[in-house]
């Protein structure tokens, strides 16, 4: 729910009917300004820990802090522009956890769906997410949900359809510089873009011409500097490269668009740590990477 729309109701529904752990994702530069730091975190899912920070609760006119009147106030209060650090006890009873920048398109939590939501709607990037228990104590699982929305008249989606539709509806990259570029197979234009999610400085190498509805000979790359630039025998991405620019000129048109994603997104040293592991030539580096347990 968004946190705007939280009342004491709200608050009572949730620990009545879900019964899961009360939490209010927000965004890292409101949590620094009302100075609540992260939890120390341990043995947790390395892939994608839920980054919670320490447990507040609004100090005025509160008293345990965990009545859905004292909960529905701090949840009021973590909002409210006015309030300061000092309006806040800590440690309390509400988790506030922390949103990564980029939302569900860089991590597909709840904690990034709820404040993906409320930018979507308008309304302040703050929410609170509960999860639903069975009546015997046991996780609802989706038949049980479909139940449960039915009873409670609420809508279910998926956080791979809020990816789905950000990633239709929004422009994830912006036009930067583009120019004329010689290369040995002939001249192209070149167009920088960089990417609003990872900052990057992407590019695309765009030869001849077409109009809407035209198939186009597209080439999508991911950076290899060993095998693009230094001719490494440890993969074929540099062949691939060379070939997909021939093909393209030879065909008079087409794209190839190069993502600056070394490594399939893992990093140059960590490509190179994984070559340590990885013995002899030939293709099959991300293989090798992959299986030595490098994130990616
Ligand atoms: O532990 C939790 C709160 O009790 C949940 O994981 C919470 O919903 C955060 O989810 P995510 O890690 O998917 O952002």
């Amino acid at each position: 729910m968004p946190a705007e729309c939280v009342t004491a109701d709200a608050v009572n529904f949730m620990v009545t009917h879900a019964r899961g752990q009360l939490c209010m994702p927000m965004t890292s530069e409101r949590l620094a300004e009302l100075e609540i730091p992260m939890l120390p975190s341990r043995n947790t899912d390395a892939a994608m820990p839920t980054a919670f920070t320490m447990p507040v609760d609004y100090a005025i006119n509160t008293s345990t802090g965990i009545s859905a009147h004292d909960r529905a106030l701090t949840v009021q209060a973590l909002i409210d522009p006015a309030s300061s650090p000092g309006d806040f006890i800590q440690p309390g009873h509400l988790f506030p956890l922390r949103y990564q920048p980029g939302g569900v398109l860089v991590r597909p939590g709840h904690t990034e769906a709820i404040i993906d939501l409320c930018r979507l709607a308008g309304m302040y990037p703050a929410g609170v997410v509960c999860e639903i228990m069975n009546a015997d104590g046991s996780m609802a699982r989706m038949p049980d949900l479909e139940l449960f929305a039915a009873k409670h008249d609420l809508k279910i989606f998926s956080i791979a359809q809020l990816i789905a539709h950000r990633r239709i509806t929004e422009t994830l990259i912006t036009r930067v510089a583009e120019a004329n570029l010689p290369t040995k197979y002939g001249v192209a234009r070149i167009i920088g873009y960089r990417g609003s999610i990872d900052e990057g400085e992407h590019a695309a190498l765009v030869v001849g011409e077409w109009k809407n509805g035209d198939e186009v000979m597209v080439r999508v790359h991911s950076e290899c500097l060993t095998g693009d630039a230094f001719g490494s025998l440890k993969c074929d991405c540099g062949e691939q490269l060379d070939m997909a620019m021939r093909m393209i000129f030879e065909n008079g048109s087409g794209a190839l668009v190069y993502l600056r994603q070394e490594g399939r997104g893992i990093g140059l040293h960590n490509k190179i740590k994984a070559f340590v592991r990885s013995t002899g030539a030939g293709p099959g580096h991300y293989r090798s990477q992959c299986c030595a347990g490098v994130p990616a």
